[in-house]
């Protein structure tokens, strides 16, 4: 079968291309001269296979694209803390290029326009690297994440230096508020020579998919990008990657996004997909026309608005009982019921999986309650085993609050098997009440032998725990 999704990044193409709205950016002189009718497309998912459509090999410049992996540089490069110092989180509502610092703090808006952009720069490496150490780094950095070797591309660099009057302002405006030490001149020639590196829409459905893939290469499997790091460039994509078209962008649109004046948009969606459209007409905020109408569209089709949750997982629990035989009798005590109950969490367990197994432990195996009948029915169950057999992972709090569960199950002296075969649950034994410690166990032979070991012989009505 050959797969529908290129016919269908295709289509979105032949829609978008009747627009004619928009013109290249005509302060860089190589970007004024642009092919305006290339356009493109391509969707890379989080396990690295990569759709594209239209003129997919066809290079440009970064231009403030690279805005968002710079700003992730810094991080890795200055601490977070240090970067929030000398550069805020807020939209600023103004051009891409507006001369403006905020008025309390003096710091430039954000790092996705011109002024926040500029100090990333000077905060790779250290405060005293040289233009040539900053935009190295910045070139391997970029480099690992598209997947091939990127270059700079001398012409779009000399061309937008040569007109760089307004950055150059921007340069002394943050040296004159102290927000930068080094040479403005240096500062801003480094920040055009980021923008100046070429790509195609292949490396920037990549590179965005890195960031929907929490900062972890989906080929390589490589973690170029810090998690935590990830989290802050998609909120300040989010909040601020549209310029003045933010707030038009998050309802309309809804993933996080960064555009540059050269046509290009990225867009990633967390877990899911990066995407990257292509198309060098620019509206008067310095977006792509044809960029924003194709993410619109992929948006709408592919439900890939964040805000937009159309099912939630409820079934992440479930909880069965099994018989058991009666061989061991004499070993069990009076109040035991001769029934092994069995939790099976499934997925990507987070908060609101761990609760629904939490609520289902209190509710089951808690003193029953007269007025709710279903309640506390287990609550002398013989042994309780949980599977995390389906479960691909549990997210800090999830297992946190398992991990409690379990420390409260020992102390009232439950029998307790763990089938986790993957090992996500983390058990530590030192963490063991005394001497009592639940099994952990990898699969559901190893369960039933443990369990039979107790004294208790489970007969499964369900198979497979
Ligand atoms: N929005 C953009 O892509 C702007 C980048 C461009 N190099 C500039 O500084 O003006």
């Amino acid at each position: 079968m050959k797969s529908p999704i290129p016919d269908y990044l295709n289509h979105v193409l032949e829609k978008a291309r009747p627009n004619e709205g928009g013109a290249p950016a005509d302060y860089i002189e190589t970007l004024a001269k642009a092919d305006t009718s290339k356009m493109a497309v391509a969707l890379a998912m989080v396990d690295g296979n990569v759709y594209s459509a239209g003129d997919d090999k066809v290079e440009f410049s970064i231009q403030s694209i690279a805005k968002s992996f710079v700003y992730a540089i810094a991080i890795e490069d200055a601490g977070l803390d240090q970067v929030l110092k000398k550069i805020g989180v807020e939209p600023s509502g103004d051009r891409f290029n507006q001369l403006s610092l905020e008025r309390n703090t003096n710091r430039p808006m954000n790092p996705m326009i011109n002024a926040g952009a500029i100090t990333a720069h000077t905060l790779v490496c250290s405060p005293t690297a040289t233009l040539h150490e900053r935009i190295d780094r910045i070139l391997k950095v970029l480099s690992k994440l598209a997947g091939r070797q990127l270059h700079v591309d001398e012409e779009v660099y000399r061309a937008e230096l040569k007109d760089a009057d307004r950055n150059m302002a921007l340069g002394y405006m943050l040296k004159a508020a102290g927000v930068i030490t080094c040479d403005p001149r240096e500062a801003v020639k480094g920040y055009v020579r980021q923008c100046s590196i070429n790509v195609n829409v292949q490396d920037l459905a990549m590179m965005s998919a890195v960031l929907a893939n929490g900062g972890i290469h989906p080929v390589t499997e490589e973690q170029i990008i810090p998690h935590t790091s990830v989290r802050q460039v998609l909120s300040v994509m989010t909040t601020c990657g549209m310029y003045d078209a933010a707030g038009d962008w998050v309802s309309n649109v809804g993933f996080p996004a960064k555009s540059g004046v050269a046509g290009a948009i990225i867009g990633a969606l967390p877990g899911q997909v990066g995407l990257a459209t292509f198309s060098p007409k620019i509206d008067e905020r310095g977006n792509s026309v044809r960029g924003v109408s194709m993410c619109e569209q992929l948006s709408r089709d592919m439900g890939l608005h964040m805000m937009d949750v159309s099912h939630v997982a409820r079934s992440t629990v479930q909880t069965s009982v099994s018989n058991l035989i009666d061989a061991a009798h004499d070993k069990h005590s009076p109040s035991c019921d001769r029934k092994v109950v069995v939790f099976k969490l499934r997925g990507a367990v987070r908060f609101p999986g761990a609760e629904r197994l939490t609520r289902a432990l209190a509710y089951e195996l808690g003193k029953p309650d007269p007025s709710d009948p279903g309640s506390g029915h287990h609550s002398n169950a013989c042994a309780i085993v949980f599977s995390f057999r389906e479960v691909f992972s549990l997210n800090f709090i999830a297992r946190r609050l398992i991990h409690e569960d379990i420390t409260r199950l020992l102390m009232e002296r439950r029998v307790l098997c763990i089938i986790d075969p993957t090992g996500v649950l983390e058990w530590d034994r030192t963490k063991a009440q005394g001497d009592r410690h639940p099994k952990v166990v990898s699969n559901d032979t190893e369960a039933r032998d443990y369990i039979g070991g107790t004294g208790c012989q489970a007969v499964s009505e369900d198979p497979e725990w």
